[in-house]
């Protein structure tokens, strides 16, 4: 069960990409204190390009480790390997190919040149994720960082969709994205979920009726994520423009 949930309104879009980078550097700097290596799920999108970008520019950025960061994906799209519209390459142009990151701790799910399916993508992952527990089936992700789509979804788990109903697996392949490109690999609500902590950054008056719908009461995919620990959604004013219930 989710032990707690927060929403930081952050007055502007910038606002919200330097304070969040500032958060993730410090989350990752007390995940490292507690144990080595942490582990940290990334999300594709614009907002979070920006987050990245700023974790780049930031004076904190060596409070990390980074060669002891393990970072995986929430979702990918189900490209080759370098198309600029893969997740993983625009993490790496905005900010991992400028940290001393370890490369074998880096964990890109399956490109469309390396597998023939997004079947085969999650499969492969999923075995990923799984002998990186141990056995255990997951990592332990310290941190799941994600975006929020207009329609509610998170990684790459659109309303309506069977993958949202995988609970017994940890990755699953998508063909009908509604988002372009449609096949993608995403991680399922059980694996988000088994983080420790799981954040959902926003920003826009285009994502203000996604946000409202998750937080309060809404039939949206981004409504069931949480934590186990904490589950913090990291929004500007725009975005937070149409919370009801909530007092800022
Ligand atoms: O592969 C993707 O597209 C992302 O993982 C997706 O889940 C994204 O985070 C949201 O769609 C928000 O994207 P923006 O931040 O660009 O609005």
């Amino acid at each position: 069960m989710n032990a707690d949930r927060s929403v930081v309104v952050h007055p502007d879009a910038t606002n919200l990409a330097t304070a969040t980078a500032a958060r993730l550097i410090n989350r990752l700097a007390d995940a490292q204190a507690d144990r080595k290596p942490a582990h940290v799920a990334l999300t594709g999108g614009r907002v979070a390009a920006d987050v990245y970008r700023h974790i780049l520019d930031s004076r904190f950025r060596d409070t990390v480790d980074w060669g002891a960061v393990h970072f995986w994906w929430g979702d990918e799209r189900f490209l080759p390997t370098g198309n600029k519209d893969r997740n993983e390459t625009q993490a790496h142009e905005a900010f991992l190919d400028e940290l001393r990151v370890d490369r074998e701790h880096l964990h890109p799910m399956p490109s469309a040149d390396t597998v023939d399916t997004v079947e085969e993508s999650a499969s492969v992952y999923a075995a990923e994720l799984d002998a990186a527990g141990h056995g255990r089936g997951l990592p332990g992700f310290d941190l799941v960082l994600l975006g929020v789509g207009e329609d509610g979804h998170v990684a790459s788990l659109f309303p309506g969709q069977e993958s949202l109903k995988a609970s017994d697996r940890t990755a699953v392949g998508v063909h009908d994205s509604p988002k372009p490109p449609s096949e993608r690999t995403t991680l399922t609500f059980a694996a988000l979920n088994s983080a420790e902590e799981v954040w959902v950054i926003a920003s826009g008056a285009g994502k203000a009726e996604a946000v409202a719908a998750a937080l309060e009461g809404g039939d949206v995919p981004a409504a069931e994520v949480r934590g186990r620990r904490h589950t913090r959604w990291l929004v500007d004013a725009d975005a937070a423009s149409e919370l009801q219930k909530f007092e800022f």
